[in-house]
């Protein structure tokens, strides 16, 4: 099979295996949701859902973003007061329950996911110069209460909505599996930050390409381990997650 960009692949009825990668075309029943599912990684799963969202979702987003008060994302130091200067960007939450149309689309879209375990959505827009040096999503566990460790566990997975696309710049890097994410407007892509046994997963490591130009805005949303049925499926729990689990 000759080279085909990833866009063409995705877009066909049947789907072909490649050197470098794959895409799945997907019915689900019942609500006929159309699924196109291009892996990046399997092992550890890191994948592309084209077309999550429709143009007039991708609006709302927009529209519902622009309406708050967006405040610097702040990352504190080890001495606690100063800036951390490996993330330069504006961001606001978005609560699921304010949403209940997107939310159904979203379960319906990815019903291995149990969203009752997922934080808000952040929403980040990167200008020029901004961006988010590489880091993993999965936690240290601080001494004293957490409240999300307590009760949801560690954060399982990491889906990214892309509502704006930069100009120029602005992908995911994933530096230790070699791969960058570019995606369009109304795609997502998610990736497991921990192993079957809940510990980290180290290639999970990744961070926002710096923005050269145009503006960048997203929405994270942070999975927990609480209840998820793919965890439960696991059968050797130091196993690296894969991409076989969610498609
Ligand atoms: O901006 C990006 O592409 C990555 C964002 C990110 O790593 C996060 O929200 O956890
Ligand atoms: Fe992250």
């Amino acid at each position: 099979m000759g080279w085909k960009s990833y866009r063409e692949l995705c877009d066909r009825e049947e789907f072909e295996p490649s050197k470098d990668l794959y895409c799945i075309n997907q019915i689900l029943f019942p609500k006929f949701v159309n699924r196109k599912i291009e892996i990046l990684s399997w092992q550890p799963a890191l994948v592309k859902y084209h077309g999550f969202f429709d143009e007039n979702k991708v609006n709302y987003f927009l529209n519902l973003i622009n309406s708050k008060t967006q405040v610097a994302q702040e990352v504190v130091n080890d001495d606690g007061d100063s800036l951390h200067p490996a993330r330069q960007v504006n961001g606001s939450f978005i609560y699921l329950t304010d949403i209940p149309d997107m939310v159904d689309h979203i379960e319906g879209y990815l019903p291995e996911i149990d969203f009752k375990a997922s934080e808000p959505i952040t929403s980040l827009s990167y200008l020029p110069g901004g961006h988010y040096a590489p880091h993993h999503d999965h936690l240290e566990r601080y001494s004293g209460e957490d409240w999300w460790m307590d009760n949801m566990r560690n954060r399982m997975a990491t889906l990214i909505f892309v509502f704006k696309k930069a100009e120029s710049g602005g992908g995911t890097v994933f530096p230790s599996i070699d791969v960058t994410v570019r995606a369009e407007p109304g795609d997502a892509f998610l990736w497991f930050n921990m192993k079957g046994d809940e510990s980290l997963e180290e290639l999970s490591l990744h961070g926002g390409c710096p923005v050269y130009s145009g503006e960048k805005i997203i929405g994270t949303i942070w999975i927990r381990a609480v209840n998820q049925p793919i965890l439960s499926k696991i059968l050797d729990g130091q196993k690296t997650l894969s991409a076989d689990l969610i498609i």
